[in-house]
């Protein structure tokens, strides 16, 4: 691993003229991205970065405002990696140069340019890789680049494949550039790095970062991190394709769930071990994030509002049995760090076994929230729902199918569980009171997951809201 290169920062639009600007108002809301519908929402540019050596390649870091929208250090912020490139003609917009990343032509005073997608381009691309890496690869079109390709598909940020980069032994890289900025160091960066360092294989090798200085103090904390770099999983398929395929086939994925429990096990022991045990759970104050979550589902989906008595009553029986476990045993039900936002899409399987991604947490929720100890079984309820998500989406015609899968999940989770975790006396929850949590927090999901399908997939919105009727009449 090696030290980042520092990046340039200034503040407001520097180096961004206003026309780019106006250009990115309408095309940022057409982003798959894009975390927020658009409408009335506007963007103020908070900070530019620039890399070292790399005339062309702007990051615009913009603020999301508007109706709904936090204000200030709690708003939202965006990265749009830009490349501007001096042109003599206007370049004509077609599927052609869509696909290359073209967003538009300006004329300014100094001229005209083309404005790409840095996401999309291997000018930025080539940038982020430097920074993170700085002994990889110095010029642009070094090797290291050959056959770099970004990966299509439904991501809330921009990955690059690097099939070529050899860097530190690795077999190929993931570059990955972080869409929304949140404040702070990004658990995207600081859970794989400790992973990494703890000789754990569960995870994509951590290779490097490019981080946010603050600016005139490059020695102080970053204030966010951009991208995050890691090795490339060869021969690896997407866990939510590989269990849709078997669930389109009726064929049992027990053996393939049972390994994936075992591995969520060992990641949460090694978490615990490599981070530290977190504060006890506060029953008051989880409630209060559950219901809150709740009641935001309720404010965006108009389909939940049968389901406001059901969700509150069986809050309130968790609330109930939570308070009387933490007054019996001192407060000792522990919290730690966690995965956060853990589905079937976040586990690559390779021949190397299952490999688990993506440690940023639910992008849709504020990052204080995301990186806060919190319970494991939380991790548990995102593969439970998944496997759900699973039968549904691969049409399984066994309608025990996602049952048998999610007992599986859960028998190796348990098996491993108990190996890795050494019980720590009054530490460990009852079945009843485990079992009870857990239907909250599939119920905390699936509301999660009704919103998000509102807002992106409405078409699929049916999946979880059905979940959510299923764990209420259970
Ligand atoms: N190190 C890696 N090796 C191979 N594939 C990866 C690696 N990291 C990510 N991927 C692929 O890229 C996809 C998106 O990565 P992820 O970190 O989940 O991004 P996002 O937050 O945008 O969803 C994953 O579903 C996986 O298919
Ligand atoms: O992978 P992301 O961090 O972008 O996570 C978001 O998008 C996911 C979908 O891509 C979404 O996951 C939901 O759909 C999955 C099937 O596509 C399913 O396996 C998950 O169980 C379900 O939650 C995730 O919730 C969202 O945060």
């Amino acid at each position: 691993m090696s030290a980042a290169r520092h990046v340039s920062v200034s503040p407001g639009a520097a180096h961004l003229p206003p026309e780019v600007l106006r250009l990115l108002d309408t095309w940022l809301p057409q982003q798959r991205w894009y975390p927020v519908p658009a409408e009335g929402v506007t963007h103020e540019p908070w900070l530019t970065v620039t890399f070292p050596g790399v005339a062309d390649v702007v990051v615009a870091l913009l603020r999301l405002a508007g109706p709904g929208l936090a204000a200030g250090s709690d708003s939202l912020v965006i990265q749009v990696p830009l490349v501007l490139t001096p042109t003599a003609e206007p370049e004509a917009d077609t599927a052609e140069t869509e696909a290359a990343g073209l967003i538009g032509t300006v004329t300014t005073a100094s001229g005209t340019a083309t404005v790409h997608d840095g996401g999309a381009h291997p000018t930025a691309w080539h940038a982020y890789l430097a920074t993170a890496l700085p002994e990889a690869c110095e010029p642009a079109d070094c090797a290291e680049m050959a056959g770099a390709r970004r990966i299509s598909g439904e991501q809330s940020n921009t990955s690059v494949m690097l099939p070529a980069l050899s860097a530190h032994g690795g077999r190929g890289g993931m570059l990955k550039i972080l869409r929304t900025v949140a404040l702070g160091p990004h658990p995207d960066v600081v859970i794989p790095e400790a992973l990494t360092r703890a000789g754990w294989d569960g995870v994509p090798r951590y290779l490097g970062a490019v981080p946010l200085p603050v600016p005139d103090d490059l020695d102080a904390e970053p204030l966010a991190h951009l991208a995050v770099l890691s090795e490339l999983v060869t021969d690896a398929t997407d866990g939510f394709e590989l269990a849709c395929a078997y669930a389109s086939r009726d064929e049992d994925f027990g053996e393939r769930a049972a390994e994936l429990g075992a591995v969520v096990a060992q990641l949460h022991a090694v978490l615990l071990e490599a981070l530290g045990p977190g504060p006890g759970l506060e029953p008051a104050s989880f409630m209060g994030v559950l219901r809150r979550r709740a009641a935001e589902a309720f404010a965006d989906v108009p389909d939940l509002a049968p389901h406001r008595a059901g969700v509150a009553a069986l809050f309130d029986a968790v609330s109930d049995r939570l308070s009387a476990v933490v007054e019996r045993t001192g407060g000792l039900v522990p919290l730690q760090s966690i995965h956060g936002d853990l589905h079937l899409g976040q586990a690559l399987y390779s021949p190397g076994g299952w490999k688990v991604l993506d440690f940023e947490g639910e992008p849709q929720r504020p990052v204080a929230e995301r990186v806060a100890p919190d319970l494991p079984l939380r991790d548990v309820a995102g593969l439970l729902r998944s496997l759900d998500y699973a039968a549904a989406v691969g049409q399984a015609t066994d309608p025990h199918w996602a049952g048998h899968a999610q007992i599986s999940f859960l028998e190796g989770y348990r098996e491993a569980h108990e190996g890795a975790v050494p019980a720590t006396s009054g530490s460990e929850l009852s079945v009843a009171t485990a079992e009870l949590l857990l239907r909250a927090l599939v119920l905390d999901k699936a509301l999660y997951e009704v919103v998000y399908e509102f807002r992106h997939r409405p078409a699929w919105m049916h999946i979880p809201l059905t979940a959510v009727e299923r764990v209420l009449a259970s």
